[in-house]
């Protein structure tokens, strides 16, 4: 049976972007096991984040990471709609559809940016998983199929991704910053250095003699 390439509209439609939560307000609304992975998720990849944490009531696990982070504040107590002032991103994961369907819905009336871990449907973004080697950050993204297999792809990427993809980073960067000269000359040049980094990978099938 062949198989036919998807099409451009089909499949995985999400838009990645990497954003500086150490300068955005992120409130997060829940204190139980889902509120705790949420803010894991957030810290370990910034542990600087900026992250209110409101719920009835707080998991200890939670209150011992937010005493290790002083940019995460934790109110013990419901969801007030007065906790949208100045945010700018959303994740509720409390364990009320309805009430995060209605806090969702006041959010988007004020244009801020909401998952809902219950309710792919209402998300504006998903969270994914992340793999970090120094400077280099990949996000794997299942389209919301199966967050188990982006943990699992996240788990062999890390493994299998040499640590000293840092130190490459850094000499490029360092060779970056020495060439002078219009773009498209410098893009030449990064090209022709970095060329043997797909050397290696193989051939595309058109180019099989
Ligand atoms: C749509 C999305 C919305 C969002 O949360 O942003 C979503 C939704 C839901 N997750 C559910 C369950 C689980 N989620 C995890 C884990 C992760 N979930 C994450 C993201 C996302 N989860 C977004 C899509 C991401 C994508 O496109 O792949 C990760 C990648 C990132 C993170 O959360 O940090 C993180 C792995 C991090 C890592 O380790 O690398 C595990 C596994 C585990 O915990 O071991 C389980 C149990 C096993 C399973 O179901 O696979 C349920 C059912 C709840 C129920 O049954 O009650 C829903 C709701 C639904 O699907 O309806
Ligand atoms: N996206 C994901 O990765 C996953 C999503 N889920 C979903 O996430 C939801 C939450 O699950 P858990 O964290 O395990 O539940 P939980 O019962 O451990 O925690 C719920 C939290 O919400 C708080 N809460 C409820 N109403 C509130 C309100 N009005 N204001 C402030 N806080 C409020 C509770 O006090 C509690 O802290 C479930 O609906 C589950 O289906 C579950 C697993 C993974």
């Amino acid at each position: 049976m062949s198989h036919q390439p998807p099409s451009p509209a089909e499949g995985n439609l999400l838009f990645p972007v990497f954003l500086k939560i150490d300068l955005l307000q992120i409130l997060l609304v829940g204190g139980g096991y889902v509120g705790l992975e949420k803010l894991q998720a957030l810290l370990k990849n910034n542990p600087n984040a900026k992250i209110t944490l409101v719920g009835k009531t707080i998991r200890p696990e939670i209150r011992q990471l937010a005493a290790l982070h002083p940019s995460v504040w934790l109110l013990e107590k419901g969801f007030d709609p007065d906790d949208l002032h100045g945010i700018d991103i959303l994740i509720l994961a409390t364990d009320s559809r309805q009430t995060n369907a209605c806090i969702r819905a006041l959010a988007k009336q004020q244009g801020i940016l909401t998952n809902v871990a219950d309710t792919p449907e209402l998300c504006d973004f998903y969270l994914g998983s992340t793999v970090k080697k120094g400077d280099l950050k990949i996000g794997i993204s299942t389209n919301g199929k199966s967050p188990t297999f982006a943990k699992r792809f996240r788990e062999l990427l890390e493994e299998g991704i040499p640590d000293e993809v840092d130190l490459l980073l850094h000499n490029l960067q360092q060779l970056r910053s020495t060439l002078h000269g219009d773009f498209q000359e410098k893009v030449k040049l990064l090209n022709a250095y970095t060329a043997s980094l797909v050397a290696q990978a193989a051939p595309k099938p058109d180019e099989v003699p």
